[in-house]
């Protein structure tokens, strides 16, 4: 099959890449951060999670990150919302798009949200019928689709069972969370497949972390399926605080290389993001897990003088 010609990357590093940092990190930092990703060419960024701050610390302070971004037309600013308290929060602060996140393994589910699989799909429907009237779009993330820090193997048949679920809910898009980064190309295509018999391709996006160095080949495989939205995180920065030793996702730097590289359009420029995502680890203290990054970042510097 032949590639998209266009990609539509979602950079989650304000969230997914800054959720499960240990030392604060404080708001002002996670706004440049944004409007860095902005200028970079993003056009959609994740930029908050209206969840208990006592589960997730580090995002305390999502109203102050919604109310305080400098919202550029054409960009859209998500944040997670796990209920309806989340919602209410969220819309309070202008939000226009907001994501529910379930999970195909039961044990994270629990882990995650407190709840079983089923509670969650309960839980989510008021929070979709709530955004529609608030005209504000729900994406449904299914985490552990290859894999689960509980319960090891996922079947494809639950994982296409809960984005049915959550895409007939009303989600607009199914992004499909490889959280601990165990898959591998031909199980990732594997998935898809079961997973695309339920819901259309073209809504569907590729959310892999990169814990054993997959997470380039599997996007390159769910590519050759026909995946056009693929969620990525500037410096591989992330982790998920209920899968320990999960690292972060793959790095948007080394996304737009290989799309660049394959000839798709990302309208996101490799220079400016390589320059953003060397300023976040140094803002945060943290090293650059984006082999592109680093190689970009270390040629710019080079010609600068
Ligand atoms: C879902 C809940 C809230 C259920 O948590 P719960 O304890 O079952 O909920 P509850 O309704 O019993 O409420 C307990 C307390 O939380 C408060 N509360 C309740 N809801 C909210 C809210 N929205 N915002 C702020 N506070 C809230 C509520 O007010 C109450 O406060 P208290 O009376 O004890 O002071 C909890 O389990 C939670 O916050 N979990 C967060 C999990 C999380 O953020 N995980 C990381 C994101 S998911 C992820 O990273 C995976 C993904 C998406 O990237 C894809 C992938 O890679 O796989």
């Amino acid at each position: 099959m032949a590639f998209p010609k266009q990609i539509r990357l979602v950079d989650v590093a304000p969230r997914d890449g800054l959720q499960n940092e240990p030392e604060a990190i404080d708001t002002d930092t996670k706004l440049e951060l944004i409007d860095r990703l902005a200028d970079a060419g993003l056009r959609h960024i994740e930029a908050a999670s209206f969840v208990s701050p006592k589960w997730v610390p580090q995002m305390a302070d999502h109203r102050e990150v919604m109310t305080g971004l400098k919202r550029r037309p054409g960009i859209t600013y998500s944040a997670l919302t796990p209920n309806l308290k989340g919602l209410e929060a969220a819309l309070e602060c202008g939000v226009e798009e907001v994501a529910v996140f379930g999970a195909a393994s039961e044990a994270f589910s629990h882990k995650n949200i407190n709840c079983s699989i089923a509670e969650s799909l309960e839980r989510f429907a008021p929070v979709l019928e709530r955004a529609k009237e608030a005209n504000v779009r729900v994406r449904g993330y299914v985490s552990c689709v290859l894999g689960c820090p509980y319960e090891g193997e996922i079947a494809p048949a639950k994982v296409a069972e809960v984005a049915k679920a959550l895409f007939e809910m009303g989600c607009f898009e199914v992004s499909l969370g490889d959280t601990i980064g165990t898959g591998t190309p031909l199980n990732a295509k594997r998935m898809l497949e079961a997973v695309a018999r339920e819901v259309p391709m073209d809504k569907l996006a590729a959310h892999f972390h990169d814990t054993y160095g997959q997470a380039l080949a599997n996007l390159y495989a769910v590519l050759e399926e026909g995946i056009a939205v693929i969620d990525s995180s500037v410096a591989g920065l992330g982790g998920c605080p209920y899968a320990k030793g999960a690292a972060g996702n793959v790095a948007s730097e080394d996304v737009v290389y290989l799309l660049d590289g394959l000839g798709i359009d990302s309208g996101v420029d490799l220079d400016k993001l390589a320059a953003t995502g060397d300023w976040i680890i140094q803002a945060i203290g943290r090293p650059n897990r984006s082999k592109a990054g680093v190689a970009t970042a270390t040629k710019l510097s080079d010609t600068s003088g």
